[in-house]
């Protein structure tokens, strides 16, 4: 597909992730932007003024490229391509007003790197059960890119994934620009989970470096976290991948590593002793990996696939159980 002749693209949400894709889409010259997004005043503010006043509010977006609604229904109509950029705990309520009608014939592309809660499926088989969207027209954006990086036009790479080459292809056509290389590749499944993945061992680092361990146990930490993703990986989609490429191994390390990173940000906070409630409180923004704790948890009770880091993040987040004495246990089974 040519994205010449004036593409349309949906994009559902109202975060950080949601304004960074548009500023890259943007940046195409033959596109129309529809966006939705659930805060009115943000919607009013936007339609006066151009920007997010909520999240990333330097960036200045066209208003010859995008048009803001205030219905999903609107903002899907004539569409090529519907962009979801929602935290995955609100993925369900956020689509709830649309059908397998209003997505017919569109792509659907998921920036969510989390899990459909209470489902405890991937967000792209969720779209293709529930919506009849055939899988070789979902796609994921994924790879080591933050929002705020975006934002500033620091030099990014994004990793879209598909069934097949084909639609990937296209789409990451469309989200390559002057500060951003999207590249293509054909696992979908493998890097949608290990996207999600990485934010619950984001959450182990920043827990970790709350509770005072350094750069050396770090290093242990991300290592057997990469061994981790990749045994979980295999177990759900065997195949052939290069786990050592940034759509994997690239995303693990910007989220362990980032000032920018929430997950690890969350994480540091119960590490320094914030209870789940107060560190929810205190974070403006969503860590996906809260709920991708849980689903993992859950699916893995069907495929036990060992993942200790995984584990131990989920008895502190969910169990209650004492972060110092969790890592502890977890430090002798680290190598
Ligand atoms: N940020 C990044 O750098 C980045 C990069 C790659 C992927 N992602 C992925 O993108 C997805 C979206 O994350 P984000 O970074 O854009 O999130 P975010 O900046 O933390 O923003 C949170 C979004 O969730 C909405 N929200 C909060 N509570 C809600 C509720 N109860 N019901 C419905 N919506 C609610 C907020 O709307 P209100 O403002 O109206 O509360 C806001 O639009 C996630 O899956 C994330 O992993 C993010
Ligand atoms: O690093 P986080 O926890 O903010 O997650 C954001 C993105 O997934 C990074 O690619």
């Amino acid at each position: 597909m040519s994205f010449l002749n004036n593409t349309k693209i949906a994009v559902i949400g109202g975060g950080s992730w949601a304004t960074a894709l548009i500023k890259i889409l943007c940046e195409q010259n033959n596109v129309q932007i529809r966006w939705w997004l659930r805060n009115q005043k943000d919607i009013e503010h936007i339609r006066k003024f151009h920007h997010n006043p909520t999240y990333l509010s330097d960036v200045v977006l066209s208003p010859k490229k995008v048009k803001v609604f205030e219905k999903t229904t609107e903002a899907v109509k004539g569409a090529d391509y519907v962009i979801l950029a929602v935290p995955a705990a609100f993925v369900r309520e956020s689509l709830h007003h649309l059908t397998a009608k209003h997505l017919q014939g569109k792509r659907v592309i998921s920036a969510i790197k989390g899990m459909v809660p209470d489902r405890n499926i991937l967000v792209t088989d969720w779209i293709s059960n529930d919506f009849s969207i055939p899988p070789e027209d979902t796609c994921v954006i994924a790879g080591p890119c933050h929002a705020e990086e975006v934002a500033l036009e620091k030099q990014s790479y994004l990793s879209i994934a598909s069934t097949e080459c084909p639609a990937a292809e296209d789409f990451a056509a469309l989200m390559t620009c002057r500060y951003v290389v999207a590249n293509p590749l054909d696992d979908l499944y493998g890097v949608e989970y290990a996207a999600i993945m990485k934010n619950i061992i984001a959450l182990a680092c920043g827990i970790t470096h709350g509770l005072g361990y350094g750069d050396n146990f770090q290093a242990v930490l991300v290592s057997n976290a990469m061994q981790e993703i990749g045994n979980l990986v295999t177990a759900l989609d065997p195949r052939e991948r290069n786990l050592s490429s940034s759509a994997y191994l690239g995303d693990l390390l910007v989220t362990a590593y980032s000032q920018f990173s929430r997950n690890r940000l969350f994480g540091n906070m119960i590490g320094r002793g914030y209870s789940v409630k107060a560190a929810q409180l205190e974070m403006k923004m969503i860590a996906e990996g809260y709920y991708a704790t849980k689903s993992i948890q859950e699916i893995n009770k069907v495929n036990h696939v060992h993942l200790p880091i995984t584990n131990s993040v989920y008895r502190i987040l969910y169990e209650e159980h004492a972060p110092a004495l969790v890592m502890n246990d977890l430090k002798k089974l680290l190598k």
